[in-house]
């Protein structure tokens, strides 16, 4: 851009700018901003009901906006002239006619798109599924539905790629798999947004993470930094049998100690090496001396912390 009045857009890259979905009595999405790069996956976080689906529906022209748009490209979808050749979207496990076989399935859908028939096997090689192709889509798996939708998506060989919770019913194998498609993908230099619950799965999986809670930003960024940038940082994780003598000796070294309700000790402000000297000069049994340090799940929880997502 040369007329110094926009900003400049770059291909593939998602901008949210003041999203808001007001519902009768709900504000669902509350004046959300956030952007996505190309390049990356980029994880979409938030207790139930914080507003991911909603915000996903919007940049799909699914849902109408209150207020604020949402563009791919700089181009809101529903300008798009061609949207599936540049945003492939799964928003909840496929569903097709159940009588349909996998390749008819994507038949009908590039022939409805304009897109070439031989695309449909090519998904279904990309998503592993070549070999249930001519299985109907009523004798797949939820995993096999799974990778189905993921298929369709990309039918048209997007730039961008949405998926809204796409490891549900996925065993093991599957979020492997996915994490390992969609890493490539990214790879590739398409852009990847895509929701989740599953924290420790997004830990491996994420380079950036935007997490929102009751409509509202919480933080985005890459993920080492949104975990560094939590106040509190290791905490050293002991179990013992003497509790009470072990907090009091802690006591003079400035620790702070929490009772985890599982049983451990969780003491922050000191290394692992002085809780342990600390207990052998007071007499004190350890039966377990761990450093714990901060993961996506402990700053998530700490972030979102009494901003119930159930509205
Ligand atoms: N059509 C609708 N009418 C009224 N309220 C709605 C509608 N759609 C969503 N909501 C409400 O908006 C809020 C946000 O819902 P949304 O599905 O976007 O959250 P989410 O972050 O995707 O949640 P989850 O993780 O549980 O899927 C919820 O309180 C939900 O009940």
């Amino acid at each position: 851009m040369t007329d110094g009045q926009r900003s400049p857009t770059v291909d593939g890259q998602i901008v949210v700018s003041g999203l808001t979905k007001q519902y009768r009595n709900l504000r669902a999405v509350d004046n959300l901003s956030f952007t996505v790069e190309p390049g990356r996956v980029t994880g979409f976080l938030g207790p139930n009901g914080a507003g991911k689906t909603t915000t996903l529906r919007m940049l799909l022209n699914l849902v109408t906006p209150t207020a604020g748009t949402a563009t791919v490209g700089g181009h809101r979808y529903a300008d798009l002239t061609d949207p599936l050749r540049h945003v492939g979207a799964v928003l909840e496990a496929s569903s097709a006619h159940k009588g349909r076989t996998g390749i008819n399935h994507l038949r009908v859908i590039c022939a409805a798109a304009g897109l070439p028939k031989q695309r449909a096997a090519e998904a279904l090689e990309m998503v592993g599924l070549a070999p249930a192709a001519k299985r109907r889509f009523k004798g797949y798996s939820l995993g096999m539905k799974q990778r189905l939708g993921i298929a369709a998506a990309m039918l048209g060989d997007p730039r961008v790629l949405i998926l809204d919770e796409p490891a549900n019913g996925l065993d093991p194998e599957g979020i492997r798999w996915m994490r390992g498609f969609l890493k490539s993908l990214a790879s590739q230099g398409r852009t990847v947004l895509v929701s989740s619950h599953l924290l420790s799965e997004m830990q491996l999986l994420a380079d950036d993470v935007v997490i929102i809670a009751a409509g509202r930003l919480v933080r985005q960024g890459p993920v080492d930094r949104v975990i560094g940038s939590m106040a509190q940082g290791a905490r050293v994780r002991v179990r013992t049998p003497n509790a009470e003598a072990l907090t009091t000796a802690l006591a003079t070294e400035s620790a702070t100690v929490e009772a985890d309700p599982t049983g451990p000790l969780l003491i922050s402000g000191v290394d692992a090496p002085t809780v342990g000297r600390v207990a052998l000069a007071a007499g004190v049994e350890l039966h377990e001396l761990t450093t714990e340090r901060p993961d996506l799940e402990r700053v998530f929880l700490e972030l979102t912390a009494g901003k119930a997502g159930i509205r």
